[in-house]
């Protein structure tokens, strides 16, 4: 069955939607100034407390330092690290000697350069997207056939996951612009998401 990730949750009644609706994970924007979902390590903790045992928490990281990431991950807070800067596989191969969490490791798919580059990521899993919280999709002409197990995120919602998962068939399905409403996370709205993936599958 493929897995759903809910990302970009700030706020308790948040916890409330997904705990509701039972994706397979849920995101925390940890540190991201620029990101209107953003909270800090101690914002994330106090949320990660309250998600049912069920749901995976994931920390998502713009070139956060890696003992930043590790300790989150070490001290449970998270279970997987999403790495959505320019983190190499030094930084990788960093973060793998600090912890056993599992990584996550995010590429903008503009050009087939980059999917090479997907190929080859050290990290357990990668993810493939237009930008990073953007709500844009992308041409997924670009990643038909790609082998290793992935996550799809940018710009999906109720109404283009039953055309993603027949189309490409990921291993999960990632959202956060399309599970909102005024910029906000809207209960509806994942409720749609998390059923449509469900029925589909
Ligand atoms: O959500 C953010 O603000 C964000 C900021 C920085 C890096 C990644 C971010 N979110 C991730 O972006 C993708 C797609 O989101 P969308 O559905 O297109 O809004 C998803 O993986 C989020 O985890």
């Amino acid at each position: 069955m493929t897995k759903i990730k809910i990302c970009g949750l700030s706020r308790r009644c948040d916890i409330g939607f997904v705990n509701r609706c039972g994706p397979d994970y849920a995101g925390f924007v940890v540190n991201v100034p620029k990101s209107r979902r953003s909270v800090t390590p101690e914002e994330a903790q106090a949320l990660s407390a309250l998600l049912s045992p069920d749901i995976i928490p994931v920390g998502v990281f713009v070139n956060e330092r890696a003992e930043v990431v590790a300790s989150m991950l070490n001290d449970g807070i998270i279970f997987a690290a999403q790495l959505h800067g320019s983190e190499d596989e030094d930084y990788i191969g960093d973060l793998r000697r600090r912890t056993g969490g599992i990584l996550i490791q995010a590429f903008s798919v503009a050009s087939p350069s980059d999917m090479e580059r997907a190929a080859a990521s050290p990290a357990d899993y990668v993810l493939l997207d237009s930008g990073g919280g953007t709500g844009r999709t992308f041409d997924w002409r670009q990643i038909k056939g790609f082998k290793r197990p992935y996550f799809l995120a940018g710009g999906l919602g109720a109404d283009n996951l039953p055309a993603a998962l027949a189309e490409l068939r990921p291993f999960a399905v990632d959202m956060s612009s399309g599970v909102e409403t005024g910029g906000v996370k809207d209960p509806a709205k994942i409720e749609a998401a998390v059923a449509a993936v469900r029925r589909y599958s």
